[in-house]
């Protein structure tokens, strides 16, 4: 488990402080994927370099597994960030290293024996998949392979927490869906706890448990994937939504934004919506997936009606929830982008 017990971050002294983290308190537990999310400035590379303990807090606590790392002095200090493994945006790999070399550094530094430091690599590239690829240097690896390398060596020393920091920026769709499913594999086999920092929210809904929101250099909204995908009152949950546009509505017919707001909404409810409703119910887009198990997922339907209250009765016994065009909607309840969501509530 790692807990965040107000942690603070200033940088600079009197008029020139800027205070980037702010009594921020947030906890993992053992085993859960915690992705962080904010927009730019918020503080999330901050949080990242407090966490693994590149950078000291001003004050608050970093906690592991029940202990206080952020207090230990330089020596132990050393010895601590073994605990934390981290994941960087671009794997950060020595190009003049091969991916085994790349791996044993760690395992180097700790003065560990070559014997158990080929077998402990060995090992380390078999669990991410490039038992093959040992003596590829950087340059011969694909960038899902290289982070892949990265993640071998985030864990060399066999720590509890895995840090990714912006690990799947830059990597396209395909690559991220197989570097997120690693992680999670991962998580699984080694029982780590994992705090996935990012901006990307396609991500978020593959690779989370949980997801908090940091903004000001405070966690100002969490909760579990799940629940907030099916909210339509969170506008963090709305901001995890994916993005897309829709067709626009044909005469006699109002644009209705929909949402699934429950965990078991049935596949042919737009059948049974038409159904209720006796009126026409055109589909002008939709984006439903499977997360964790759960449908989960948002429509723009045209419908032929002007009886506010049934439609909403009626989605409402299919475990939707949803807001007429123009029909005194706030912006929140309208599809918005990712970042208009974080500014609108920044
Ligand atoms: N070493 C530093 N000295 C002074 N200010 C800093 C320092 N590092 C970061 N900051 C400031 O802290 C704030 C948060 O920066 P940070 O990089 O943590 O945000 P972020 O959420 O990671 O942003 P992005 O998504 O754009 O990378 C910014 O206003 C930045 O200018």
């Amino acid at each position: 488990m790692i807990s965040l017990r107000q942690l603070t971050k200033t940088y600079g002294r009197g008029h020139a402080a800027v205070t980037v983290l702010d009594h921020l308190d947030f906890e993992v537990p053992t085993g859960r994927i915690a992705a962080v999310v904010g927009p730019s400035g918020a503080g999330k590379s901050t949080l990242a370099q407090c966490i693994n303990l590149l950078e000291r807090p001003t004050s608050g606590a970093v906690v592991v597994n029940g202990e206080e790392l952020s207090g230990l002095p330089e020596k132990r200090l050393r010895e601590a960030r073994r605990r934390i493994g981290t994941v960087f945006q671009s794997s950060s790999l020595l190009s003049r290293r091969t991916a085994a070399e790349n791996i044993a550094l760690p395992l180097e530094y700790l003065g560990v024996t070559p014997g158990e430091a080929r077998a402990r690599v060995a090992e380390l590239l078999d669990r991410v998949g490039l038992s093959d690829k040992a003596g590829h240097y950087p340059f011969q690896l694909s960038g899902g392979q290289a982070q892949r390398v990265g993640i071998a060596r985030a864990l060399a020393l066999r720590p509890s927490i895995l840090l990714a920091d912006e690990a799947t920026s830059g990597l396209d769709p395909e690559t991220t869906r197989s570097v997120v499913g690693l992680i999670r594999q991962l998580r699984n086999d080694l029982d780590l706890t994992v705090v996935f920092i990012t901006h990307e929210m396609d991500t978020v809904r593959q690779v989370a448990d949980t997801v908090a929101r940091l903004d000001h250099g405070r966690i100002v909204e969490q909760g579990d994937l799940v629940e907030l995908l099916t909210s339509h009152t969170s506008l963090l949950g709305r901001s995890l939504q994916p993005r897309r546009g829709h067709a626009g509505p044909e005469a006699g017919t109002r644009t209705w934004y929909v949402t699934y707001d429950s965990t078991d909404v049935p596949g042919d409810w737009i059948q049974r919506l038409t159904g209720d409703l006796g009126a026409v119910v055109h589909l002008l887009g939709a984006s439903v997936e499977t997360v964790h198990g759960v449908n989960t997922g948002s429509a723009t339907l045209g419908i032929g009606t002007d009886d506010d209250a049934r439609v909403h009765g009626a989605l409402a016994r299919y475990g939707l929830s949803g807001t007429p065009d123009g029909g005194g909607g706030s912006r929140s309840h309208q599809f918005l982008t990712a970042e208009a969501v974080l500014e609108d509530v920044a």
